[in-house]
């Protein structure tokens, strides 16, 4: 398999009142094409710190991010822009939907961004709101929705470009068991009949069970591969 990501060295820390926080501690991580990779621990263990440096969301203080061999720093704003656009979803623990739009609109975005001709982009954003269980909702402001419904519109949307990296923080969370289900299966799809590689960060022992390798992080710092056998 094709490494699509390499993360070396990653150090990141935050001041909280007078305490430094090392959210994130000298963290090596390959993630690759057709692989659902887990990054699993305990609250405040620095996981969601982790997705937003692996996605260029933020900066490291030290360490350096690859995807696909092009060194995030080094990439003027117009590059990163147009990775993110082409290349990465990410799906937001908070969802991020933008409020004044409506569940269909928010999936649209990405594709607008990416230019796609109307009726292409009707069309993908039917067939994305059917894929998430949502077809019927596709009027509804995020205000009007559960959690787990704007959860699911945050996938969508993540998902509307068939990004080659998709990077997901806790994206069962909110989810009843049946619709964390049909997400496992969609993340597992994605990465294993489409190549793409999943990288999720999660407390899900159903979606562990699913994980082709899980990486446990403690307290900033990123354990060795763990089986799966040894998670549930
Ligand atoms: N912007 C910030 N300012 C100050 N401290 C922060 C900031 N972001 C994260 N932290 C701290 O860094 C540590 C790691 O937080 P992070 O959100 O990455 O953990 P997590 O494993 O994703 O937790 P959860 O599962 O609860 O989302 C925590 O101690 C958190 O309080």
């Amino acid at each position: 398999m094709t490494t699509l990501l390499e993360a070396r060295g990653l150090a990141k820390t935050f001041r909280r009142g007078g305490e430094t926080v090392h959210a994130c501690r000298d963290v090596d991580l390959d993630a690759r094409e057709g692989e659902l990779l887990v990054v699993r621990g305990a609250s405040g263990s620095g996981k969601s710190t982790l997705l937003g440096l692996l996605a260029g969301l933020d900066e490291p203080d030290a360490g350096a991010v690859r995807i696909d061999g092009r060194d995030l720093a080094a990439l003027d704003e117009r590059e990163r822009a147009l990775l993110h656009r082409d290349d990465i979803g990410y799906v937001y623990q908070s969802f991020g939907l933008v409020p004044v739009l409506s569940a269909a609109e928010n999936v649209e975005l990405p594709l607008r961004a990416r230019r796609v001709e109307p009726a292409e982009r009707d069309a993908r954003v039917a067939e994305l709101l059917e894929l998430v269980g949502m077809g019927s909702f596709g009027g509804h402001r995020p205000e009007e929705l559960s959690g787990g419904q704007q959860q699911r519109i945050g996938i969508a949307r993540a998902i509307a470009n068939r990004p080659r990296l998709l990077i997901a923080d806790e994206p069962t969370g909110q989810l009843d068991a049946a619709t964390a289900a049909a997400v496992l299966d969609l993340f597992a799809r994605l990465a294993h009949d489409d190549g793409t590689a999943v990288i999720v960060a999660t407390h899900d022992p159903l979606l562990m069970a699913r994980a082709d390798r899980v990486r446990v992080m403690h307290d900033g710092a990123l354990g060795d591969e763990v089986l799966r056998t040894q998670t549930a």
